[in-house]
């Protein structure tokens, strides 16, 4: 136990790849936290498609002990947060745990659109914040130019800066120092009955659900009741502890600590991020934590089994996953074409990503996912409000009022020389103008308002190959507004695809129905007859394409008796033919259900 004076609770903020767990991983290093020896690269990031993907997708929160240079003992603990956007509320709450930040900015870059937003975060959980020049070693590190940014674009002045190369250990214990005189201890009351908020959660299979809290006030003791206010639900304290990187149990976590309590809780869902742990004595008269909000899914697609027979080995993983994740919503749908899946509900695409690489790795199922959409709010003609989230669910023209969707606030980072060509592509996918402003003489911060939809829509990759990958982008949700959208239906062979359907905007569904026509046929791979492939609006359509019959076998084009050749054919073949959902007498491959999604680029 350590008295509030000496605890010093703090987090790394950065854009993407600035360099924020290498810096997380030298200050272990060097408070002793874990040896050189058993220094993983990255031990913060956790899972192993979080050390593939080089992204941190669950905050951790590690205790390390600094004598300081004034001789006094102090407990440092360092919160990890996620670095991407799809995950902005957990940072938010990881913040809220926390009195300090470090800001790391990699000195050969400068301020990026994600320092920024991280940086807001930061503010507005009050905390200080301590400013990191990274990777100086680097032959093009500009320190002196991306601290004057630091001072001009955040306002921190240039002289708080302290230069650093996570990479060399370089200014590591300038950084500790910074902690200890910079960050205030934390400000909790000892004697009132216990609060503490939850950043992180995850299943346990042992200990069932681990919270990740902070306590800021009270105490939280092992063997005792908690009480979840958000949740209404209830557990004993199976144990108490705090990470070294390891889990080290100890008899109870003390106001400002930072820990875990293993709640044998067995769904995250009663122990969510942003909630308040009490004691049950205490829930009906304690003030809840601010900031509490479920999660909310932004992003929408179809998840089938290619096999209709693994349908209960999906729902099985989505089970378990769920467990684990709050945030992952689905239901039961059922499509015409594909069968039986699951409508399933992301933060955003990386989460949609990760869901899905998930359940193919470590749960071992074929799946077939159909394009992503976002949720519509539908006014039907009679009045009534309806959320529609599946293309094929919107209503007939007819019976529709009004439709809306969201839109997000976005802001781009930019060398100014590529204003002219962002604006054409922020156009192109219906955005609105809201500002431009210049940073210094050659850099702009843009903001727009922009359909989610054409966001979810390789926007980011665009963006990128637009700007030779300078620009930098941070999104939000901002407001649901009103659109003229329309309903474009697939039919294949004569058959209406449900599972192609798409909510386009009117003015361009003529233009974009034929580009998705046309990429269709090159996607759907020859068969024994010819089959026509038509887009339609309504009864009307607008786009027809026909995949023409094929003419030989593949096994035609070998020669004599060559087993082995023949054999690697046949298995190349079985391979292209993994992802395919026969729809009526059609073989439809996993690309055709995406290939809305590559429509902007050709
Ligand atoms: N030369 C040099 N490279 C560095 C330094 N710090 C980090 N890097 C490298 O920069 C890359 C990104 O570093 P990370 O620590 O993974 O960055 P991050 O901010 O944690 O990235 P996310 O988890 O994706 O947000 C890695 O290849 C690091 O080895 C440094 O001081 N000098």
């Amino acid at each position: 136990m350590t008295d509030l004076a000496h605890i010093r609770n703090f987090c790394i903020i950065a854009h993407i790849d600035h360099g924020k767990s290498t810096l997380a991983d030298r200050l272990l290093e060097y408070t002793g936290t874990i040896s050189k020896r058993d220094m993983q690269a990255q031990s913060l990031d956790q899972m192993e498609l979080e050390r593939e993907k080089g992204i941190t997708i669950k905050s951790q929160a590690v205790r390390m002990v600094y004598t300081a240079l004034d001789g006094e003992v102090y407990e440092l603990n360092l919160i990890d947060t996620p670095g991407h956007v799809d995950f902005t509320y957990e940072v938010s709450r990881s913040l809220a745990a926390c009195e300090g930040a470090l800001l790391v900015v990699d000195s050969t870059q400068g301020v990026e659109a994600q320092t920024l937003a991280n940086l807001y975060l930061a503010v507005e959980a009050d905390l200080s914040i301590i400013p990191v020049i990274n990777k100086i070693d680097l032959p093009s590190a500009e320190p002196e130019r991306v601290k004057q940014e630091v001072e001009d674009i955040i306002g921190l002045s240039k002289d708080e800066c302290i230069l650093a190369s996570a990479k060399e250990g370089i200014g590591t214990q300038d950084i500790l120092e910074a902690i200890v005189k910079q960050v205030p201890p934390p400000s909790g009351k000892t004697d009132s009955p216990l609060r503490a908020l939850v950043f992180d959660s995850h299943y346990d299979a042992y200990k069932g659900v681990i919270a990740y809290v902070r306590v800021v006030d009270g105490e939280l003791n092992e063997g005792e009741r908690l009480s979840m206010i958000a949740a209404g639900s209830s557990a004993d304290i199976l144990e108490v502890g705090y990470f070294h990187p390891r889990l080290v149990s100890i008899k109870k976590l003390t106001t400002g600590e930072v820990g875990y309590i293993a709640t044998g809780f067995k769904n995250v869902k009663d122990c969510q991020v942003g909630d308040t742990v009490t004691v049950p004595s205490a829930l009906e008269t304690i003030e809840p934590l601010a900031g509490y909000q479920p999660a909310k899914s932004m992003v929408f697609a179809g998840l089938y089994p290619v096999d209709s027979n693994d349908y209960p080995e999906l729902r099985e993983a989505l089970d378990r996953l769920k467990l684990n994740d709050a945030a992952l919503f689905y239901e039961p749908e059922t499509s015409n074409a594909l069968g039986f899946g699951f409508r399933c509900g992301f933060l955003g695409m990386l989460h949609m990503e990760i869901i899905q690489e998930r359940l193919e790795r470590e749960y071992n199922l074929d799946i077939l996912a159909t394009a992503p959409s976002v949720e519509y709010h539908v006014t039907k003609t009679g009045g009534e409000v309806i959320e529609v989230n599946n293309p094929s669910d919107m209503p007939n023209f007819g019976e529709i009022e009004l439709i809306e969707e969201p839109y997000m606030d976005i802001s781009i980072f930019t060398p100014s020389r590529y204003i002219g060509t962002i604006m054409d592509l922020v156009t192109s996918k219906r955005g609105l103008y809201k500002d431009l402003k210049y940073i210094e003489a050659e850099r702009v911060l843009m903001s727009y308002e922009i359909p989610l939809a054409e966001l979810i829509i390789d926007f980011y990759d665009q963006l990128k190959s637009r700007t030779q990958g300078y620009a930098s982008l941070d999104y939000n949700f901002g407001s649901y507004r009103s659109s003229d959208l329309v309903k474009m239906d697939i039919l294949v062979n004569t058959v209406p695809v449900d599972a192609l359907s798409l909510i386009l905007h009117r003015e361009r569904a003529y233009y974009q129905g034929r580009a998705f026509v046309e990429k269709l046929r090159t996607l759907i791979p020859r068969q024994l007859f010819e089959v026509p492939i038509q887009a339609a609006i309504g009864s009307r359509v607008i786009a027809r394409e026909s995949v023409k019959a094929m003419r030989k076998d593949v096994l035609a084009k070998c020669y004599g008796g060559d087993i082995s050749r023949k054999r690697k054919l046949l298995e190349k073949q079985k391979e292209g033919k993994k992802r395919m959902k026969m729809v009526g007498s059609v073989e439809i491959p996993q690309e055709a259900f995406m290939a809305v999604l590559s429509l902007g680029k050709e």
